[in-house]
């Protein structure tokens, strides 16, 4: 449950959830939306030990789950190289994770974080 308050209590949580949504403008095709579907991904969840995907980051954002943006950042990398892992090269899901993740991380770099001031240390 995450009431405005909070909400203003909590940089982090802010923060964390600009950069989801940004993240989520590099997947058009909402291939990391949600979860993925052992009926659509034959023996995912053998091949795949950490599953995760947007709508699982989101929640752990409104659970006050990450303690750093390093975590956050763990959680996006993890989504994009499981379906590096599970999904061949040249599939189009390999290929949208290799974009996304090195698109993701473009917006993650120090540079482009440090503007958002001490809230990081
Ligand atoms: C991200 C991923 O590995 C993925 C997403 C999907 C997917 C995303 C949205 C709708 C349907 C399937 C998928 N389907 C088959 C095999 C892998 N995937």
């Amino acid at each position: 449950e995450v009431d405005m308050a909070s909400q203003k209590r909590r940089p982090l949580s802010r923060l964390l959830e600009q950069l989801l949504r940004n993240l989520e403008k590099r997947d058009p095709h909402q291939f990391f939306a949600w979860p993925v579907n052992d009926n659509f991904a034959p023996g995912y969840s053998t091949i795949i030990k950490r599953p995760m995907d947007f709508s699982s980051i989101k929640q752990k954002i409104d659970d006050n789950e990450y303690k750093s943006l390093n975590c956050f950042i763990s959680d996006f990398k993890l989504m994009c190289n499981n379906a590096m892992k599970y999904n061949k090269p040249g599939t189009v899901y390999h290929k949208a994770a290799k974009r996304l993740l090195h698109a993701g991380l473009k917006q993650l770099t120090p540079q482009k974080l440090r503007p958002l001031g001490d809230i990081l240390t």
